[in-house]
Formats: C-alpha cells, sequence, structure tokens
C-alpha cells in the first residue's frame, strides 16, 4: 500500500486540530495547553464523559455548560465531585484548556476494537435477482474468512418459496463447516429453519423479529408477538443444544408502510429478545432512513434494557448514513457492527431499501479512527471484487473504488 492508500489516521490528527481548536481557545490559555494534556490525565476521564454527554444528547446534562462563544465547558462534577480539592489555578488552568482536552477524547472515547459481523452472503444475497451459485457463495466466504473475519453470517433456513435465493442453505453450511475458529451464524425464521439448521451443522443461529407490524407481517407473515412466541420456542431448543443465538429487530427507525417507528417499541422487541435469551441484539435500521439523531434516540431507548456490551447496530446506506450512525453509535459505546462486503443486499421485503453499509468502508472508517478490527483491508476489497465481478457489477464500497482507482 502507498502512504495514500493507508486509511488517515488519528496519529495525522494533532497538527490538524491543534490549528483547528487554537481558533476557539482563549489565547492568555494556550501556553498551559500542553501542561494540563499531561498533568491533568485523571480530569481527562471526567471531562470526555462530560463532553460526550453534551455532543450526545445536545442538551446540558451532567451539569455541564457550555460557553456560547468561547466553546469551554464548566463541569460541576468537576468542582463538586473528585476536583473539590483542585486549585483555583488549576481551575482557571483546566478551564482554558478544556476545549482542547475535550474534543480531542470525543475521539478517544471510542472502542479500541470493534467486531465485525459480515452479513455479506446472507443480507446480501438474498436479495440478487439471480440466484448465485453455492461453490461462489462458499467460495466467497473463505475469503471473507481470510481477510480476518471472524463471525461471517451465511445463510437462512428459511423457507424457499420466499426466499429461493438461499434455497441451498444445507450446502453452504456443509460448505464452511471444517473452517476452524470463525463463526457462522444462520437466519432461522421458526423451529422448523432451527432444526434444519442444527441438522445441517451450524452452530450458531439468528432470530429476526421486527418493531413494525406491517413489516412483520409481509417479512413473516405474522404478527410481533406471534413472532416472539416461535422465538421463545426456537431460543428454548437453542438454549438445549448449546447453540448460541443472536436476535435481531428489523425497521428500528422506520418502517416502509408505516413511517416512523418510536424507540420504545424497539426497546419492547429487544428486551423481549434478549430476556428470552438472546446473546446479542441487532438492530437493523432495514431502509436505512435514519440519522444520527433519530438513531441516537432510539439507542438510547434500547440501552435502558439490554446492556451495551450486547447491542449491535446493522445500518443500511440507503440514504448515505451509515458511516454516521455508526460513529454515533461507536460514542454510545457499542462495538459490534454488521456490514456487508461490497455494500450487498437489502431485504426482499423492504421495497426500496439498498444494501447494507460496505464492510470495506466500515473498516477503513474504524482503522482510520485507530480501532482495531482484526480486518486485512486488502484481503476484504479482494473478497468484494471476488463476488462484485460474479454479479456483474461495481463494488458498492467507495473506499474500494476510490484506492482501485490509485491502483490502476
Ligand atoms: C417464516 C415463514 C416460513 C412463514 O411463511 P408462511 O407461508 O406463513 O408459513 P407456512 O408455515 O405456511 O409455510 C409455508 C411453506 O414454507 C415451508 N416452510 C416453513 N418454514 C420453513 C423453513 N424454516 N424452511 C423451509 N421451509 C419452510 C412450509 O413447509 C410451507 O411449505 P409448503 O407446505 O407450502 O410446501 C416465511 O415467512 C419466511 O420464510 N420468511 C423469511 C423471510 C426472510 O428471510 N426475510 C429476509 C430476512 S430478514 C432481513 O433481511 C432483515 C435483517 C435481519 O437483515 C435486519 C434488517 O436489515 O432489518
Amino acid at each position: 500500500m502507498s502512504s495514500l492508500e493507508e486509511p488517515l489516521g488519528l496519529g495525522d490528527l494533532p497538527k490538524l486540530s491543534i490549528n483547528r481548536l487554537e481558533r476557539f481557545s482563549p489565547s492568555a490559555c494556550r501556553a498551559s495547553v500542553d501542561d494540563s494534556n499531561t498533568n491533568n490525565i485523571a480530569m481527562v476521564a471526567t471531562i470526555r464523559r462530560s463532553f460526550t454527554a453534551v455532543l450526545i444528547h445536545g442538551i446540558c446534562k451532567a451539569n455541564i455548560l457550555i460557553h456560547p462563544a468561547m466553546g469551554w465547558i464548566w463541569s460541576s462534577e468537576l468542582f463538586h465531585g473528585r476536583f473539590h480539592q483542585t486549585a483555583s489555578n488549576r481551575r482557571n488552568e483546566l478551564t482554558c484548556s478544556i476545549m482542547t482536552v475535550a474534543m480531542q477524547h470525543v475521539l478517544w472515547d471510542l472502542p479500541r476494537f470493534v467486531k465485525i459481523v459480515e452479513v455479506g452472503p446472507r443480507d446480501g444475497l438474498q436479495n440478487e435477482k439471480n440466484t448465485v451459485p453455492t461453490s461462489v457463495k462458499i467460495e466467497l466466504i473463505h475469503k471473507l474468512v481470510a481477510s480476518g473475519l471472524s463471525v461471517v453470517e451465511a445463510t437462512s433456513f428459511v423457507s424457499p418459496k420466499w426466499v429461493p435465493q438461499l434455497a441451498d442453505a444445507k450446502d453452504v453450511v456443509e460448505g464452511i463447516k471444517h473452517v476452524p475458529d470463525v463463526r457462522f451464524p444462520v437466519l432461522t425464521p421458526n423451529l422448523r429453519g432451527f432444526e434444519a439448521a442444527v441438522a445441517a451443522g451450524a452452530k450458531e443461529v439468528a432470530v429476526f423479529a421486527s418493531a413494525s407490524e406491517s413489516f412483520s407481517k409481509s417479512n413473516l407473515n405474522c404478527t410481533i408477538k406471534e413472532s416472539l412466541v416461535r422465538y421463545h420456542d426456537v431460543v428454548t431448543s437453542a438454549k438445549k443444544h448449546g447453540i448460541r443465538i443472536r436476535g435481531y429487530v428489523s425497521c428500528v427507525v422506520g418502517c416502509p408502510v408505516e413511517g416512523t417507528i418510536h424507540p420504545s417499541k424497539v426497546a419492547y422487541v429487544a428486551k423481549e429478545l434478549y430476556d428470552m435469551g438472546c446473546s446479542e441484539i441487532s438492530l437493523g435500521d432495514t431502509i436505512g432512513v435514519g440519522t444520527p439523531g433519530s438513531v441516537l434516540a432510539m439507542l438510547e431507548a434500547v440501552m435502558s434494557f439490554v446492556p451495551v456490551d450486547k447491542i449491535a447496530v446493522h445500518f443500511h446506506d440507503t440514504y448515505g448514513q451509515a458511516l454516521a450512525n455508526i460513529l454515533v453509535s461507536l460514542q454510545l459505546g457499542i462495538n459490534i457492527v454488521d456490514s456487508s462486503v461490497s455494500g450487498l443486499g437489502g431485504c426482499p421485503y423492504a421495497k426500496g431499501a439498498t444494501g447494507n453499509v460496505a464492510t470495506e468502508d466500515v473498516v477503513y472508517m474504524l482503522h482510520g479512527l485507530g480501532i482495531e478490527t482484526n480486518v486485512d483491508l486488502n484481503k476484504l476489497m479482494d473478497a468484494g471484487d471476488y463476488i462484485s465481478k460474479h454479479l456483474g457489477r461495481q463494488s458498492g464500497s467507495k473506499t474500494t473504488t476510490a484506492l482501485r482507482k490509485l491502483t490502476t
């Protein structure tokens, strides 16, 4: 890779951010900025929490004030909490330098590692007009694994009348079952699908409910309540087999029929799936209408009931909002992200929905933020090229498009 091909990392930022930040810092205080960086390590955690809270909630929470002209922050936690004993000169220094420290630490306040759940072979290929041959699916999965991905959703054990593209689920599982150290969850809409998956050798399954009544009907031909009853049976059986089970909630921000979905509806379904025993809840913006604002409200609602480390986000990129939505999710502490190689995908029962956010673009962003993924971007792009070539179209990844232009 040439230097141009490397994602711009945090290591590249100081020059950039200091120049920018100086415009906001009172000039008299600049001298103390460096000192405060080294001396106030303990304070940084508090500032970081406070500042992130401001960004996230967009309101003055936790007794934080933002001075509109200077951009400094005052937090009562700093003065009345563990920093109460600090001298007033330190307080002055702190106030003056807070903007610099806080802004830098908004970026640093992100998970160190993000687990990517690659959904291309399932979510991506379920929506293709022409059925992809089983051998191509298996080769794609092998290439994805070779790039370092540790979780690849392989296929679905659903009705072939509903999703003919994945009618070869049994053969796909057979073709990958000897791959070590990688998890291959498969979708199961009912007990029948679960039993078929287990018989084929699947070690992990996923159930998929919806926060929208209309979408539940069109995707599963049943109400939300009925789907939860079915999933209860699946989870009970999965527990008996010692099989890990993931739960999806679709339409977490909007539904193609009902429009806006209230966060409380999402929280309800997420809680039900979590309480029945799903180990991870993936929140799907099925039609990609979410923005960081609406996603934030939805995530906050879900986080009241499901621990943050059990939440995954699953964004379709229909409106180009997926990376921004992922970033805001990371800032909330979420560290599991679903994505699809080359941005393949869409749901056959969600008209107008485009593909998932491209895994290549997610990896590029995460690496640029200094977040580890264990994924090799070059090998991932090779997997993307492989499937794009087979499908006879350009990759849906902006990262791949840009980097390939540099090398051809
Ligand atoms: C749930 C059903 C089966 C109900 O479908 P139904 O027609 O209401 O159920 P049924 O019990 O009457 O069965 C119809 C036929 O399917 C058979 N059948 C029944 N179950 C199975 C099974 N497991 N495997 C294979 N065959 C099955 C069953 O035996 C019968 O066959 P027939 O007697 O007519 O020959 C159907 O609605 C279905 O398969 N839906 C799946 C739809 C789907 O896969 N959607 C895409 C995945 S969700 C998604 O993409 C969103 C997500 C997860 O990515 C997150 C996001 O982005 O939001």
